[in-house]
């Protein structure tokens, strides 16, 4: 089958870029060695990928197959998923941002600078798999993971992500576009790098990145008019922004905002029903307190608020559960002025001295579940966590920090310091434990469980636009997913291997959430059962060719 290929070369020193129409039919007779087998040749991938010491070596070794032999690729991350996971997305893909400039090897994906001002349609249109062109993920590298900016060097997030999109979704691979927004860094050691690939230059303007923005939104819909943009780690203010400018007029979604949102609410949603068997607290009664304002914390809020006020809680009701800690403390009114993103959640009800310490919120609080998206290491201390544990039978702590070496606590000492009794999921990955003779499984609450099967169903229906209700559809999705033995096994996210499963289910629930406001375009779809439509998912979904 023939396949555009982008393929880079060099001449005096000088990157230059061949698009070409390949075919990759077996190649003639004598091109390869006589005892190649493909299933062999896997063993063989592997063996070289877990002969390399450190992570980003294999990450490099991933990158390199990937783009040598993309079938390889996909079948060894969909065959192995618990293992490659972590190293072509969080906290490896964390490394490879740090050193993007210095591992750097081929082009893939697309940069677009503020010098592209003018002509980023001329720039879009050289793509040269237009029609194709289903989804992209699309960042400004200004906080990237916990690390903050990293501008251009922020491209990896872009392209991890959409590797999951086809791991984890069956998105065809010709169909996505990582992209990286570069209008400067305010990150000195990126700029006195010698090495670094980006603009040498402070950040633009709000303004200024507003103009280039509108630009750039209007001619990703005229190049790619059935492309579905994933935002990915911009600034608080920017994701919020852009979010709000951009939701209604193109299909558009915040990864950090709803995404993270989703995944929360769905492990918040199993945790809750475990603690309620100890406490017997009903699941609208929940107390929930967040360490970190931000997009995703603030994301999750308003995912959790809009949870509770479908099930018949008033909203101030709803509201009244959720606190906010920042930086300087608990979000509350008499406090000062405040981001605009933070004022939904402040406290009307408090009035005393700034509450700082964490352990001196928790017994103001008395929260029930504990979730850190504040991007600080061991902000989680034996005393916050056994603060917890005095006032909850099951506490449910939820470090959601990325990556790893940023998680507000470990999974071993969420144990220890609870005597085992917490529920607990990170937003990066820990392996297993066994905590007083019980198998005990880390939760990764991490967006990547639902925005594979969120952009599936959302391309399936050519959805013009992403509701409220498709996201919290894939939230509910995920949540259903859970089968009877890994709730025994009191996980509160399913496994990871099962990724392709879960997406399918979330794909269907985005699609009739779609189908619900007349938002979807492909209306042959529309009257299909249930059956019908998961059986067209699952057969839609790309499959790799070994
Ligand atoms: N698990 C997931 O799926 C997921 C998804 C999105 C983001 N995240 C992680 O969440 C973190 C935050 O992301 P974001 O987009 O909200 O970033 P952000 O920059 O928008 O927000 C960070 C928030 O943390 C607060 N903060 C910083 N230092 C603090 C401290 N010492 N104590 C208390 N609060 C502090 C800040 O005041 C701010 O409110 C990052 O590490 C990111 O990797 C995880
Ligand atoms: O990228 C991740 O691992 C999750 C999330 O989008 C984040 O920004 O941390
Ligand atoms: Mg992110």
């Amino acid at each position: 089958m023939p396949t555009a290929v982008l393929t880079p070369y060099w001449v005096n020193g000088v990157q230059r870029l061949k698009v070409e129409s390949r075919t990759i039919d077996p190649p003639p007779r004598g091109y390869t060695p006589p005892a190649l087998n493909p299933s062999l040749h896997v063993q063989r991938c592997l063996e070289q990928l877990r002969s390399k010491d450190k992570n980003i070596e294999k990450y490099i070794f991933l990158s390199h197959l990937k783009n040598s032999d993309e079938d390889m690729f996909y079948k060894i991350c969909l065959e192995h998923m618990h293992e490659i996971t972590p190293l072509i997305y969080t906290p490896t893909v964390g490394d490879a941002c740090l050193q993007f400039s210095h591992i750097y090897r081929r082009p893939e994906g697309l940069f677009i600078s503020i010098k592209d001002k003018g002509r980023i349609g001329q720039i879009l249109r050289s793509w040269p798999r237009k029609d194709e062109a289903r989804i992209s993920v699309v960042t400004d590298g200004s906080r990237i993971l916990g690390l903050g900016d990293l501008g251009l060097n922020g491209m990896p997030i872009s392209i991890g992500k959409l590797s999951l999109y086809i791991a984890g979704a069956g998105i065809r691979p010709k169909s996505s576009i990582p992209i990286c927004i570069d209008v400067g860094t305010n990150n000195q050691k990126n700029l006195d790098d010698p090495l670094y690939l980006g603009l040498r230059q402070k950040r633009i303007s709000d303004a200024e990145m507003t103009d280039l923005m509108d630009e750039f939104m209007h001619e990703m819909k005229l190049t790619f008019p059935k492309l579905l943009v994933q935002f990915e780690d911009f600034s608080t203010e920017h994701a919020f922004h852009y979010l709000e400018r951009y939701r209604r007029q193109y299909p558009v979604f915040n990864d950090d905002i709803q995404g993270t949102g989703c995944v929360v609410l769905s492990g918040f949603i199993s945790a809750a029903k475990l603690a309620s068997e100890a406490a017997g607290t009903p699941l609208t009664e929940q107390r929930i307190l967040f360490l970190g304002a931000g997009s995703a914390g603030v994301g999750v809020a308003e995912q959790l608020l809009s949870f509770f006020t479908l099930h018949d809680v008033s909203p101030e009701e709803a509201k009244s559960r959720i606190y906010l800690a920042d930086s300087q403390g608990l979000v509350y009114d008499a406090r000062g002025p405040l981001a605009e993103h933070k004022k939904l959640f402040s406290r009307h009800d408090y009035q005393g001295p700034p509450l700082k310490d964490l352990v001196d919120i928790i017994h103001h609080v008395k929260p029930t579940a504990l979730f850190g998206l504040s991007t600080t290491r061991g902000a989680f201390t034996r005393e916050v966590i056994e603060a917890m544990a005095s006032i909850n039978a099951r506490p449910i702590v939820f470090p959601l920090s990325n990556p790893v070496s940023l998680s507000e606590c470990t999974f071993e000492e969420a144990l220890e310091w609870t005597k085992g009794t917490v529920i607990f999921a990170s937003g990066s990955p820990f392996d297993d434990v066994t905590f007083n003779g019980k198998q005990r499984y880390a939760g990764q609450g991490n967006n990547m469980y639902v925005f594979p099967g969120l952009g599936l169903g959302a391309i399936l229906c050519q959805a013009q636009q992403v509701t409220f209700c498709m996201i919290e559809g894939a939230a509910l999705a995920l949540a259903d997913s859970l089968t009877d033995e890994e709730r025994a096994e009191e996980r509160v996210y399913p496994q990871l291997d099962r990724i392709r499963d879960i997406s399918a289910l979330i794909a269907c629930r985005v699609i009739r959430a779609a189908q619900k406001v007349f938002v979807d375009q492909n209306i042959a779809i529309r009257g299909m059962s249930d059956a019908e439509l998961l059986t067209y998912v699952k057969m839609k979904m790309w499959k790799p060719q070994i």
